[in-house]
């Protein structure tokens, strides 16, 4: 039987550890989401907050210390690689850099087809399709990737993620290498893809124009914890995280200061790491945010928050 869902992706406290310099680094902690079909849910944060660590371990690409990942209901938490294979055409990555991403040795026709090797599958009728839908001449299949400029070599990158028909597709940064001109045109590709193909994104970026361009949903992470997601809406138009309102350079505003004005803070410096890991930086960190790790809490329909200032 099918397993019925309600979100096409989902994780449940999500947790990643590296061991570097024998010091246990918690890449992801506790991370639960749920991305729904034909959306895109992104997760922005600064360099080093887990975001890249969170979308390999969802593809099931690095070791998952703890928790729980779904797939169309499915818990592929602990499927063997074999029994990841047809799943595995279903989900897709598109990276950062297209100068690195795409190997330079192979025709554009053949890394096209990439996906579709452990498949067993050949795909040559597929080619000319998926090229025609990120824009390209299907004649380009022949040449060689250091034919291309960034954003051309970004939509070679695109199609190839297209070719086996995939519903989900990681977007890791896939923008911040190109051209300012260039990455109107490749983020409005991906989302006119979107909506022929109904695919669901999970983008990842630390740029919260693209953000607000792109997202229905958005969570922010910081240290590998998300300390506030809802509507991109709700989130990038009224921040409530201090970090979020760091990473959109906004000034809290009037009503915010006025509500916060009896509580006391404590100054910058004082703070172990233990408690909120953001209290280190926060300026508006309490007693309280010291000793205990806040929890998200919904503060309305479309919008949670980890902060004891709510
Ligand atoms: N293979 C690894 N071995 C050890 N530590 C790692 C490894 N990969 C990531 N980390 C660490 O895990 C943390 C999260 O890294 P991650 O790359 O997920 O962050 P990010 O938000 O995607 O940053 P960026 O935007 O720079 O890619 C960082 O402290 C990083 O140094």
């Amino acid at each position: 039987m099918l397993a019925t869902y309600t979100n096409l992706v989902e994780t449940e406290n999500l947790g990643v550890e590296f061991t570097a310099g024998g010091r246990v680094i918690r890449a992801v902690d506790g991370v639960s989401l749920g991305i729904g079909e034909g959306e895109t849910f992104t997760v922005i944060g600064e360099s080093g907050s887990g975001k890249s660590t969170l979308a390999l371990a969802i593809l099931k690409l690095i070791k998952i210390k703890s928790g729980k990942i779904f797939f169309k209901g499915q818990d592929i938490t602990k499927l063997k690689e074999s029994e990841m294979r047809s799943i595995r055409r279903e989900m897709q990555i598109v990276l950062q850099d297209p100068y690195l991403s795409l190997d330079p040795r192979l025709r554009v026709g053949d890394i096209v087809k990439e996906p579709l090797l452990p498949l067993g599958e050949k795909g040559d009728d597929k080619v000319d399709e998926v090229l025609s839908l990120v824009g390209l001449d299907p004649g380009v299949a022949t040449r060689f990737p250091h034919e291309f400029s960034g954003g051309q070599r970004q939509r070679i990158a695109i199609a190839r993620s297209l070719i086996s028909d995939p519903k989900f597709i990681v977007l890791d940064e896939p923008t911040s290498n190109l051209d300012v001109s260039i990455q109107a045109q490749i983020l409005n590709l991906l989302l006119d893809i979107q909506e022929r193909r109904k695919v669901s994104y999970l983008l990842i970026t630390h740029n919260m124009l693209v953000a607000k361009y792109m997202s229905d949903n958005v969570a922010v992470m910081y240290s590998g914890k998300i300390v506030e997601r809802g509507s991109a809406r709700e989130v990038i138009g009224k921040p409530l995280h201090p970090y979020t309102m760091e990473l959109l350079n906004v000034t809290p505003t009037k009503g915010f200061m006025e509500r916060i004005r009896k509580m006391e803070f404590i100054q910058e410096g004082e703070i172990p790491i233990k408690g909120c890991r953001y209290a280190n930086r926060c300026r508006f960190a309490k007693e309280v945010c010291r000793t205990t790790e806040p929890t998200l809490k919904k503060v309305s329909q479309d919008h949670e928050v980890a902060c004891f200032l709510y």
